[in-house]
């Protein structure tokens, strides 16, 4: 079975604990040896541009990330112009990596309840197998479990890890992580307020907010 590879997109605005995580649970539930971390560069979902600039975010990735052998953070979505589309994103992996590679998109269950807004959105599952991780606060899911997906993903939804290793793309499986009720917005407002963010995100992320004065100015 070739080994699979992660690969976890997010604005990272900033990146918390709860991202890492996500990334920590699901790389071991899943079986990844590596997961790349792709900030996203023009989040154009958000209707609003991210609040650090792209270089400040894929910094602070970097200094989340940098104890972890097998996290690592690829800057492509930054360095793309316009919109940012996952699409993209697999296309271009997929080409480099091969077509029998699993690839593994993770993503938290907020985030994939929107999956059929985005670009070419039945096209992705040609691309990448999807990990969706139940968030805590993710009150679609807590009224209407995997009825708060679309009608179209239910058939792609698995239970059998095997059988989604076992091909390199189109299934899709949920994973109950540990509740972790953290929020890049809740953190911008903490500094905003000048609340502490210490155990919300790695030491050397809130040290880099607090030397380079991010967030100060609202959310
Ligand atoms: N606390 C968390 N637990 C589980 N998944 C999370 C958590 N925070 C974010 N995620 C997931 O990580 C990915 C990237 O999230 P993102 O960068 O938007 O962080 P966020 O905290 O949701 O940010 P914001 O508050 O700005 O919306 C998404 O798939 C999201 O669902
Ligand atoms: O491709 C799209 O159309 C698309 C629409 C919304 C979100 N995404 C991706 O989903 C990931 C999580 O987004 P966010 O806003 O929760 O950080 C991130 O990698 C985004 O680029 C992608």
């Amino acid at each position: 079975m070739t080994s699979p590879l992660g690969l976890f997109g997010g604005t990272f605005d900033p990146i918390h604990f709860g991202h890492l995580r996500l990334a920590t649970e699901l790389a071991e539930a899943f079986k990844l040896e590596q997961v790349i971390f792709l900030p996203a560069g023009l989040p154009y979902h958000r209707g609003a541009a991210a609040h650090a600039t792209a270089e400040q975010r894929l910094t602070m990735v970097k200094l989340a990330i940098q104890r972890d052998a097998r996290f690592d953070v690829d800057d492509r979505e930054l360095r793309r112009s316009g919109p940012t589309y996952t699409y993209d994103t697999l296309a271009e992996v997929r080409a480099e990596r091969g077509p029998q590679v699993p690839l593994v998109f993770l993503l938290g269950s907020d985030a994939f309840g929107q999956i059929h807004t985005w670009h070419r959105w039945t096209e992705l599952f040609d691309l990448a197998h999807f990990a969706v991780a139940i968030r805590a606060d993710d009150t679609e899911w807590l009224s209407k479990g995997p009825g708060a997906f679309h009608a179209d993903v239910g058939p792609r939804v698995t239970l059998n890890l095997r059988e989604l290793l076992g091909s390199p793309a189109g299934k899709v499986m949920t994973f109950s992580m540990t509740p972790l009720a953290i929020a890049s917005t809740a953190i911008r407002n903490l500094v905003k307020d000048d609340g502490s963010i210490r155990y919300l995100t790695p030491d050397p992320v809130a040290e880099y907010i607090r030397s380079h004065k991010l967030y100060h100015s609202g959310t």
